[in-house]
């Protein structure tokens, strides 16, 4: 009997492929899990930015969760863009349905600066669904607006790790370190320990959708049962070789490169 991971994405679309639903499912299989998918909203969207956004009506999105969990095995999922309180409100009530690790993703604006969630679902997010995580993946930008504080230095991406575990109640917090200067720096605090996962920056513009395949890799490992740290450090160096590999692609930041590290496709380019 064929036995497979099994994981769900609960997110954004983005028809451009690189970001959102398409970068999780995509990232996914790259990754040798089954992946599945509740989408939270269909949104218009390029390398160039959000054009529009049509959320799915609350009734619909709790028929996805019902119909995926009813029935098929769930063993690690993640959310990322969730743009209303109402939504999280669903997703939040699903949750028990679940006995599965849960990534979140704190999705709150695109690379291209857009925003993707309502101003004041924010603070929801944090002090209701944030409690619930196995781990949460802000970047700069959303650890200091969980935090309320800034972040310029890698102490201070420390300090906000251990400040999302301590004071809101996330098992653990990777503060990501795409947005700083310098070497690609992110920052786990994992409940006990902070531990740091470190790559040369790559001078690139193509940064669409890194934040959504690097939790998407991590949730795809941790489905195969792989450890927090050692899916961490196994994505980080995926992620790494996905902007590395990414393509010039669109008009705006093109997207990362979701079969980069399978080589037989890499050695056709060489
Ligand atoms: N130019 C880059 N070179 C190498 N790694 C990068 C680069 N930009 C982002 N990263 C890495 O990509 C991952 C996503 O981070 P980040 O860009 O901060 O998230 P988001 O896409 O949510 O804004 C992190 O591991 C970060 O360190
Ligand atoms: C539906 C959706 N979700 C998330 C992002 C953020 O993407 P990034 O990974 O570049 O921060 C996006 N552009 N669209």
């Amino acid at each position: 009997m064929n036995q497979a991971a099994c994981a769900l994405t609960i997110a954004g679309t983005d028809p451009s492929g690189g970001a959102g639903i398409q970068a999780d499912l995509k990232t996914f299989q790259e990754l040798k899990s089954y992946g599945m998918s509740v989408i939270t909203s269909v949104v218009a969207q390029n390398t160039t930015g959000v054009k529009d956004i049509h959320d799915m009506p609350i009734d619909m999105l709790k028929k996805q969760l019902e119909a995926v969990s009813s029935d098929m095995p769930i063993h690690a999922f993640k959310t990322g863009m969730i743009a209303s309180i109402e939504m999280m409100k669903a997703i939040k009530s699903w949750l028990p349905a679940v006995a599965a690790p849960y990534v979140m993703d704190p999705v709150m604006m695109a690379q291209s600066g857009d925003p993707l969630m309502e101003e004041e679902s924010r603070l929801w997010l944090r002090d209701n669904l944030l409690p619930y995580t196995t781990l949460v993946t802000p970047n700069i930008p959303e650890a200091e607006d969980i935090i309320g504080e800034s972040i310029q230095s890698i102490e201070d991406m420390k300090e906000a790790a251990e400040q999302i575990v301590t004071s809101f109640g996330a098992s653990a917090a990777l503060v990501k370190g795409g947005h700083r200067k310098g070497q690609a720096i992110d920052v786990l605090f994992d409940g006990s320990d902070i531990h740091t996962f470190s790559s040369k920056r790559i001078d690139t513009e193509n940064t669409h959708g890194t934040g959504c395949t690097y939790s998407a890799a991590i949730t795809a490992h941790l489905s195969h049962g792989t450890s927090l740290i050692e899916a961490i450090e196994q994505s980080k160096y995926f992620v790494t070789e996905a902007i590395r590999h990414s393509f010039e692609l669109g008009q705006g930041s093109g997207p990362t490169n979701h079969f980069a590290t399978r080589e037989e496709v890499f050695n056709k380019w060489l």
